[in-house]
């Protein structure tokens, strides 16, 4: 599995505002939205273009633009402040929506939202989820994904964890990661450390 870690110094600098526990939620959601738009930019290098020619104020040139508009999935709660930015960034994207919430005894997922195109066969999938822990979440969010056809996903997270990585790998899915940073391990809790907390907590409020 393709693991790209993106340790440009802009982006090693927003993510330690989001790590640092004096940094509130106004902060954290702003470093979250550059941040993002740093790891999209890396994950679209590859993307495939279409030529078309286009005239400027002086002369004729080949224009380009994405030949595939991908789907964006953010995952509620924390995924939502990814995907703004993402959106900006490729205004003719499709959104869709997964919500699940982690149950912090057993460390599962809890699914409560689905909101899905039928056919996502041909698609490219970004999915934006700030953390990869367990990989529990990210896991049940791919397998929907692909029952409904799509084989390329690229998990967008700002930070993973070794486990969580893991597990992506074993669960032989069609998914790429693009993280700004692999953490040393989860703890006793599944957070992981040093990690940045709860991300949907610090962006939004403890529930
Ligand atoms: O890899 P995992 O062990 O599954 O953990 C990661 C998940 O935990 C967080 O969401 P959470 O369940 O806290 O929901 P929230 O976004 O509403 O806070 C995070 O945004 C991921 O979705
Ligand atoms: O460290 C962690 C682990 C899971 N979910 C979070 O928001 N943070
Ligand atoms: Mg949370």
């Amino acid at each position: 599995m393709d693991v790209r870690v993106v340790d440009h110094p802009l982006a090693k600098a927003r993510l330690s505002t989001m790590r640092d526990a004096r940094t509130n939620s106004a902060a954290f959601r702003a470093a979250l939205q550059e941040l993002t738009l740093m790891l999209m930019y890396e994950a679209t290098r590859d993307a495939e273009v279409a030529v078309e020619p286009i005239h400027t104020p002086v002369a004729r040139t080949d224009g380009y633009r994405l030949a595939n508009p991908p789907l964006l999935v953010p995952v509620l709660r924390a995924g939502l402040g990814m995907a703004d930015q993402a959106h900006r960034l490729i205004p003719e994207a499709q959104m869709g929506f997964v919500g699940l919430a982690r149950d912090e005894t057993t460390l599962q997922p809890t699914p409560y939202l689905e909101s899905l195109p039928a056919d996502l066969s041909g698609r490219p999938v970004f999915v934006l989820d700030p953390m990869l822990a367990t990989g529990g979440s990210m896991v049940h969010t791919i397998r929907i994904l692909t029952e409904r056809g799509a084989s390329d996903v690229t998990a967008i997270c700002t930070l993973a964890a070794p486990e969580g990585v893991r597990k992506l790998e074993e669960s032989g899915l069609p998914v790429r990661v693009v993280t700004a940073s692999v953490d040393e391990r989860l703890n006793e809790s599944g957070y992981i450390v040093p990690g940045l907390g709860d991300a949907g907590d610090r962006e939004y409020g403890a529930v």
